[in-house]
């Protein structure tokens, strides 16, 4: 069964969050589910700048949100120093998801950076966040190249501490000629499980383009 809250956290900041919410995104959309997404904190664009959240839209056309947008590409709790402003703490962000989870079936939350980077000057981290939303899912987008296992068994414990419900593993660019550090890594992550692989060139396709290799690659959400 899959989530109506979908939580999308990575091993790390730039390993293809974004790109697999809006491939979650599509493959829901294909089965005929209604989606939107959120990012509680976006950092590392100005006011102008396309958001991880204009890239979803862009690829999908699904309806967005976004909790805060700050301009140095640093943590959030740095960025918002730097501004002198304030993050939207816990409750702001579980209203959000509240709100949209009225209106949609399915709603994806995007993390920033990893699972335990801290969201709110309460030093909350998304990891808070799907622990106070009831039955929300949690899937983890990894690198494919060495040093990818350790990542994904470290937040796994920290999910699996918490009572975090994983539905399971994506790795975010899978190369056209994977080597074989890459695939004996792929099978290793079998068991996590890998609900799929986004081969490398997704995020260029036109939107239609990039549903179709969305439903092929992510069999578990289409
Ligand atoms: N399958 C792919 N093929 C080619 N490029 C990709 C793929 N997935 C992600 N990328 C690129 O890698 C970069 C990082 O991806 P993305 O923005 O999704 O990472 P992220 O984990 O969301 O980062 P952040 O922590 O900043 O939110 C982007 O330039 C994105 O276009
Ligand atoms: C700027 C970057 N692209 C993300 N938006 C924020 C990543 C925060 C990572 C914090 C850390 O783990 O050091
Ligand atoms: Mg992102």
């Amino acid at each position: 069964m899959i989530p109506a809250v979908i939580v999308v956290t990575g091993t790390d900041t730039d390993v293809g969050k974004t790109v697999a919410t809006a491939a979650i995104a599509a493959c829901l959309q294909h089965a005929g589910r209604s989606v939107a997404a959120y990012k509680p904190t976006q950092t590392g664009v100005t006011g102008a700048d396309p958001g991880d959240m204009d890239v979803v839209a862009r690829l999908t056309g699904v309806p967005t949100s976004e909790g805060t947008r700050l301009i140095a590409p640093m943590a959030p709790r740095a960025a918002a120093a730097r501004e002198a402003v304030a993050l939207p703490d816990l409750e702001a962000h579980l209203a959000e998801v509240r709100r949209l989870t009225s209106a949609y079936d399915h709603v994806l939350v995007e993390g920033a950076g990893g699972l335990l980077v801290e969201l709110t000057d309460g030093a909350q981290t998304l990891a808070d966040l799907a622990v106070a939303v009831p039955h929300c899912g949690i899937v983890l987008v990894a690198r494919s190249g060495l040093g990818t296992l350790n990542h994904v068994a470290l937040t796994r414990e920290a999910l699996q501490r918490r009572g975090i419900r994983s539905l399971g593993v994506i790795i975010g660019s899978w190369p056209t000629s994977p080597d074989e550090i890459e695939i004996d890594n792929r099978a290793y992550l079998q068991d996590a499980p890998l609900l799929g692989v986004l081969p490398t060139g997704m995020p260029q396709l036109p939107p239609d383009a990039f549903k179709r290799a969305a439903v092929s690659a992510l069999p578990f959400f289409a």
